[in-house]
């Protein structure tokens, strides 16, 4: 079968992403779903998206990472394929779709989309680092000259690490810039590798300053390898509410490949 498939990027955190409305994809087949995403041997991306429909919302997301496993929540991704969404004419400039998280909201101006993310309650704060859940897992570690910080190694032995094992955590890495603003290099799980941004990661970042008192403002500036994101929210007596993850996402180009 031959499938087409439109590549994505969310400050440079990448997608193939697929209309499978049709139900024309085997949802199974892991192998091949990692060799698409292989740099040398597929397309090549940080993980695959399928669009489907939803009784109840304007689509569905299906999120696997890099390794062909389906997984947990993707930030970029959700941004990439709202902008998607708008491309194949099923929403306008607002949208609410679901996703392995639940429910989400979201909103297009220009290349702009701003995603709302899932409540955040629980913020675990150890001596050098938090634990917090934004869709995905994540730990957040503060470091000094991150431009020359070993993120790969020093993220794998971490994800891998305890407590996490097997089942494994991003990491993300942050230096602060300003009173508002942080630089943040991810470890991501299922990649295996740093990307160049990562969503829920900046999101986990943004709430995790803001919790250990390292920044007051609830409008938090990221900066990413691949360019610059925003997340806004609302801290709540037990945790934060109302956040959104606002950057570009961009259609790269359209292919056709043997599925
Ligand atoms: N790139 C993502 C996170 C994708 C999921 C992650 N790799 C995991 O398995 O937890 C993002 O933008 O949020």
């Amino acid at each position: 079968m031959i499938m087409t498939f439109y590549k994505y990027q969310g400050t440079g955190n990448d997608f193939i992403i697929v209309d499978n409305r049709l139900q024309s994809i085997n949802k199974n087949d892991t192998k091949r779903i990692e060799r698409l995403c292989h740099r040398r041997f597929g397309i090549g991306a940080d993980g695959f998206i399928l669009l489907e429909n939803d009784e109840n919302t304007d689509f569905k997301m299906v999120y696997y990472n890099a390794d062909g496993n389906e997984s947990s929540m993707c930030g970029n991704g959700g941004r990439c394929i709202v902008a998607f969404a708008k491309f194949l004419g099923l929403i306008e400039n607002e949208t609410e779709f679901i996703a392995i998280d639940g429910l989400h909201k979201a909103k297009i101006e220009k290349e702009t989309v701003q995603l709302q993310m899932q409540d955040v309650t629980e913020i675990e704060t150890f001596e050098n680092h938090q634990f917090l859940d934004t869709g995905s897992p994540h730990h957040v570690e503060m470091v000094s000259n991150i431009s020359d910080f070993e993120v790969r190694t020093k993220g794998a032995k971490i994800r891998y690490g305890k407590p996490y094992n097997a089942t494994g955590s991003n990491v993300n890495f942050v230096e602060q810039l300003a009173t508002d603003k942080f630089e943040v290099r991810t470890y991501e799980r299922g990649v295996e590798d740093e990307t160049l941004s990562c969503g829920t990661g900046v999101t986990a970042v943004a709430l995790a300053m803001h919790k250990t008192a390292k920044t007051k403002s609830n409008i938090v500036s990221l900066k990413v390898q691949g360019g610059e994101l925003k997340v806004t929210f609302n801290s709540i007596n037990n945790g934060y509410k109302d956040i959104w993850l606002i950057g570009p996402a961009e259609l790269v180009f359209k292919g056709e490949i043997e599925w």
